[in-house]
């Protein structure tokens, strides 16, 4: 007992000597420090252990779309970094990991505390592209954060018919014919990659940030197998809260899928 006190004090220690908890906001919270924060995302690689596996790096489920977005979005990253000046860069990808309590640095006390079969959610399918597929990059003046979302069949939610209302007799000749269905995506898995993208944003601005309202309009389904980007942008920072806007689009951004706003609200801890 008293060894395990001891692990977990020293756990405490660890984790509060990581640069994350050394960054304060100002009491009031409604300055947000770009500099500090473009330093913490510029450091944010080395907090956690190297065999840590990024699961926002190209698999082989990627289908072209997905691969040639992120090849988009990765050649800007790579670009900037180039050069001497290594912090002059235009949009970071977003390493992700499965357990991030267990390869943050010095977070292996906690994690022994809860045992770790924890998972985090987007990222807790083995399999490759069967939910959640997706890389997030951060553009440099931090309004802004993309997603390229691919969403896999375990993530099936309504189904629809291809079938245009004009079709309508065709369709229901033919309405036993499997190929005339289609399938959507979950609208709690949309609302997940929604939160995860609009709480990887706010947490570019600052730090410990929990998710107060989330407000989603579904406009059209997203089909499954899909590729598409989430986009969000920074509306506004009022004290503790950080409000931000977000959108689903097709990859052409031709068809919105989704749209919504998320506030958050910064602890208590660190918000006076
Ligand atoms: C290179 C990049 C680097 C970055 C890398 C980062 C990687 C990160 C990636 C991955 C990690 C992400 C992990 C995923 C997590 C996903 C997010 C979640 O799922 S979070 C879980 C769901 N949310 C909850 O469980 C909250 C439960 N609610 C609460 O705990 C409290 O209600 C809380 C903290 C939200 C607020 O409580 P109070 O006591 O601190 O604050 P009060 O005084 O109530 O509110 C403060 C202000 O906010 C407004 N407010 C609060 N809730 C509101 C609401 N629902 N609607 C509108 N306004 C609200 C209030 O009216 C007040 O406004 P006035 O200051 O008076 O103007």
């Amino acid at each position: 007992m008293a060894r395990t006190l001891c692990r977990i004090f020293k756990g405490c220690q660890s984790i509060c000597s990581l640069p994350l908890m050394k960054t304060r906001l100002h009491p009031s919270a409604s300055v947000l420090l770009r500099t500090v924060c473009v330093r913490r995302m510029l450091t944010l690689p080395f907090r956690f252990s190297p065999k840590a596996q990024d699961f926002s790096l190209p698999n082989s489920s990627w289908g072209a779309e997905m691969r040639q977005l992120y090849e988009h979005y990765n050649s800007q990253c790579e670009e900037e970094m180039k050069g001497e000046e290594k912090q002059d860069w235009a949009w970071k990808r977003v390493p992700s990991y499965n357990r991030t309590l267990k390869h943050a640095t010095g977070g292996v006390y906690l994690s022994k505390i809860y045992q770790s079969k924890a998972r985090f959610f987007t990222r807790n399918i083995k399999e490759p592209g069967a939910a959640f597929e997706y890389v997030l990059f951060v553009s440099k003046d931090e309004q802004k954060c993309v997603c390229i979302f691919q969403a896999g069949h375990l993530l099936e939610g309504p189904q629809g018919s291809l079938i245009l209302k004009n079709h309508a007799t065709a369709f229901f000749r033919r309405v036993q014919e499997e190929k005339y269905w289609i399938r959507y995506v979950h609208g709690g898995a949309i609302a997940t990659m929604i939160d995860t993208v609009t709480v990887t944003h706010a947490s570019v601005l600052t730090l410990l940030i929990m998710t107060a309202n989330l407000n989603i309009n579904y406009r059209r389904p997203i089909p499954l197998g899909s590729t598409v980007l989430i986009d969000s942008s920074l509306n506004k920072t009022e004290g503790r809260k950080v409000l931000i806007s977000c959108k689903v689009t097709s990859t052409d951004g031709s068809k919105l899928h989704t749209e919504a706003t998320a506030l958050f609200v910064v602890s208590r801890l660190l918000g006076g």
